[in-house]
């Protein structure tokens, strides 16, 4: 029979802080593998991305969770942007959404069928730029395998103005689809590849006794619950709420705060 994903609202999910002893349980003699997300995870939300910062407790509990776990950053980052941003070198790094995978020793792997697009990439960019450049507030952010349009700083009445840009650009463009998140649209490859994709090919590669490995994945945003899908029946998800929504999360954490607590519980317990 084929397990179907299970949605639930974000306010009903029970708090990863106050069931420690349920999510122990579930931890009890298996191989942990934390996946955490960057933006509204490690960092709280800003008004321009650049500006987002990892705190220096944030960053030393990453890394003490990191010498004890295999660890991964899944970011909508670009690969290089994410892994100065966090400046760790022990740990893994999926960046522009899984497209784009590096890890310590020289580990390396950018998704082959993601270069066929970047001329598609290219053009909508230069597109973006040139037909945003009236809307005060809109920013373009290029990422190696994405393109990010930001409207967090836009006056409420020109939000439609950047949809109708974004959406004629998309028009205009081959292979490329639109998705959403915070206060953002993004035009990526048309294919079928996504964080939970690369969280599973990751777990695929690492060679990690199945029945033993236990996958966590920390996120905030909408496409975070393509890894909550993919992990929904072999692994534990954990949303950082801010909203009331769907999602397919099994525990929640209510701030950038708890996320470090909960890694710095994390690493004790598994030291
Ligand atoms: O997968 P993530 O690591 O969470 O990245 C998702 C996007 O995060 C960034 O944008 C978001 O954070 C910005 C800084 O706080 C904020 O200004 C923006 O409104 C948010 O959408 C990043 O800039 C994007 O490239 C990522 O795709």
């Amino acid at each position: 029979m084929s397990k179907t994903a299970k949605r639930r609202f974000s306010n009903e999910l029970p708090s990863a802080l106050e069931n420690t002893a349920q999510l122990n349980g579930e931890l009890q003699d298996r191989q942990p593998v934390v996946f955490l997300d960057f933006d509204g995870t490690l960092t709280p939300i800003v008004d321009r991305p650049e500006l987002a910062e990892i705190s220096p407790e944030m960053r030393d509990s990453v890394h003490r969770l990191g010498k004890c776990c295999i660890l991964a950053i899944v970011s909508g980052r670009d690969l290089d942007d994410v892994r100065v941003k966090v400046g760790i070198d022990e740990v893994y790094y999926a960046g522009s959404h899984g497209f784009h995978i590096a890890g310590p020793a020289g580990f390396g792997h950018e998704l082959q069928q993601g270069s066929q697009f970047l001329p598609s990439l290219d053009k909508a960019e230069q597109a973006l730029l040139r037909q945003l450049s009236q809307i005060p507030g809109a920013q373009v952010e290029r990422k190696k395998f994405a393109v990010a349009i930001h409207f967090r700083r836009v006056a409420n009445e020109q939000v439609d103005a950047v949809t109708a840009v974004v959406d004629r650009v998309l028009a205009d463009s081959e292979g490329l689809r639109k998705t959403g998140g915070k206060k953002i649209f993004e035009l990526r490859p048309d294919i079928d590849w996504d964080k939970g994709k690369a969280v599973n090919w990751l777990l695929g590669k690492l060679q990690l006794a199945k029945h033993k490995a236990v996958p966590i994945y920390v996120g905030d945003d909408l496409t975070d619950e393509d890894a909550f899908r993919e992990l929904q029946h072999r692994g534990i998800g954990i949303l950082v709420r801010d909203e009331v929504r769907p999602t397919l999360a099994r525990y929640a954490l209510d701030s950038v705060d708890e996320v470090g607590t909960l890694l710095r519980r994390l690493a004790t317990l598994f030291e």
